[in-house]
């Protein structure tokens, strides 16, 4: 299946769904300007899931919703449902079906619950339905899986490597090189694909934004540098943002990489051992390290991107160390937010897209600022599976008073 969504990530696709991550970005701030107040608090982990809800809903399934303002809408409650990784059954639930998938099948144990299954499957189906009934078009991923379905997807020569950003993995030789053929793809695969979006890419992506915006409001040097960056662009591209604008910003993909560095929200990548290997020691005070065939390995990602051997001062947020002059020295295998390798993440451009844009809109009318009640240093929650803050992520949305060149 893999070779079957991963041409669905290419920088072209990409530049074809933009216009539809972009809507979710003048979406979200037009909520929060008719506010009309200068100061809005907010807890970024809600507020943030609810702009990753809508562009997964309108990238992947086809469907606009706006979980700003009808805070209930079904499509939210389902997708909640579906990626919620709190409570102990389901940690356990999760970790089994990544360790022990057979058991996992022998015992009909799902994932997901019939509901959450029944309402997926149907609104893709319907979906379908609809647009092979009146011929609809529309740039997102329903569609590139059904043409997927008709002809086969494959990825382009000579695509641009980085645009997305530094942090971008590339698909690797094996996965490019595979048939592109029809598929034999039914309805329920195509939901299968869809909802791989809400697993692998809602909680990452946000919990990508929350850690931003903790660091934009902590570090106000970086964010006004940014501001400034976002500012010549709007004025560049007249307030319509376009994906080349986007790409342009090197200011932003500094500080984006660095946000990913410092919180690598998938803190580990795992692999199977596929035949015995020892690692051998590098210095008298080490132990070589034997591995067995089908041993499960775990890389510690977010313990390289802390290693001060590697990051001087790691708990530092600074975007200079992928300034042009640094982050060629960057050994890659010290930076793995979106892992490496023929199964690394085939959504990095994806992500990094959504990122870029929700921020290019927020700072362009409102500065991230702390309040009361956001925690510093942030302290990470010790009680539910994937990584975010003990206390919530609380921050002010300042409005911003603009100011033209010539100072009025
Ligand atoms: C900030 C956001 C994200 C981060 C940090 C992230 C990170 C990762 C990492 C570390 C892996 C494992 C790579 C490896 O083992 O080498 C992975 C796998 C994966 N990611 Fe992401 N991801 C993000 C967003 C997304 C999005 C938006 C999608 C969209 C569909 C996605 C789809 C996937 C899939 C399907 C895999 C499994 C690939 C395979 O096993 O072949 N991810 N991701």
């Amino acid at each position: 299946m893999r070779t079957t969504l991963s041409p669905a990530f290419t920088s072209s696709k990409m530049k074809y769904m933009f216009c539809l991550i972009s809507q979710s970005g003048e979406q979200f701030i037009n909520h929060f300007l008719k506010k009309n107040e200068d100061l809005i608090t907010v807890e970024m982990r809600d507020t943030l899931s609810r702009f990753a809800n809508d562009v997964i809903a309108n990238t992947a399934f086809g469907v606009e919703c706006d979980s700003l303002g009808e805070r209930n809408n079904e499509f939210y409650l389902m997708g909640k449902e579906a990626t919620n990784f709190g409570g102990v059954w389901i940690t356990i639930k999760f970790i089994a079906f990544f360790t022990i998938p057979k058991l996992c099948k022998i015992l009909n144990i799902k994932l997901f619950s019939r509901r959450v299954a029944t309402f997926f499957t149907k609104l893709v189906k319907n979906n379908i339905e609809s647009r092979e009934k009146h011929k609809i078009v529309r740039p997102d991923m329903i569609n590139l899986l059904m043409e997927a379905r008709k002809n086969g997807l494959k990825h382009e020569e000579s695509e641009p490597q980085q645009d997305a950003g530094f942090a971008t993995v590339q698909e690797s030789e094996i996965s490019k090189s595979a048939k592109t053929h029809k598929l034999e793809l039914t309805d329920q695969d195509i939901t299968a694909q869809a909802l791989i979006f809400f697993f692998a890419g809602f909680d990452t992506v946000s919990s990508l934004m929350c850690f931003l915006s903790h660091e934009l409001g902590v570090n106000p040097d970086v964010q006004e540098r940014l501001i400034q960056e976002v500012d010549d662009t709007f004025e560049a591209c007249e307030g319509k943002l376009t994906y080349e604008a986007l790409s342009g910003m090197k200011y932003m993909d500094m500080v984006v990489s660095e946000a990913l560095r410092k919180w690598p929200v998938a803190i580990l990548a795992d692999r199977v051992c596929t035949k015995p290997y020892t690692i051998e020691p590098k210095t008298s005070d080490e132990k070589p390290v034997h591995l067995e065939k089908n041993q499960l390995i775990w890389v510690p990602v977010m313990g390289l991107h802390r290693d001060p051997q590697y990051w001087p001062h790691p708990d530092r947020f600074d975007p200079e160390r992928f300034n042009e002059e640094n982050k060629v020295k960057i050994n890659p295998y010290t930076y793995l937010p979106f892992g490496a390798g023929p199964r690394n993440c085939i959504g990095s451009r994806f992500a990094l897209l959504e990122t870029k844009t929700l921020f290019f809109y927020i700072l362009a009318h409102f500065e991230i600022v702390p309040v009361e009640k956001t925690q510093i240093p942030l302290q990470l929650s010790k009680n539910i599976f994937n990584m975010t803050a003990e206390n919530g992520f609380w921050l002010g949305l300042k409005r911003r008073v603009k100011v033209d060149k010539e100072g009025n």
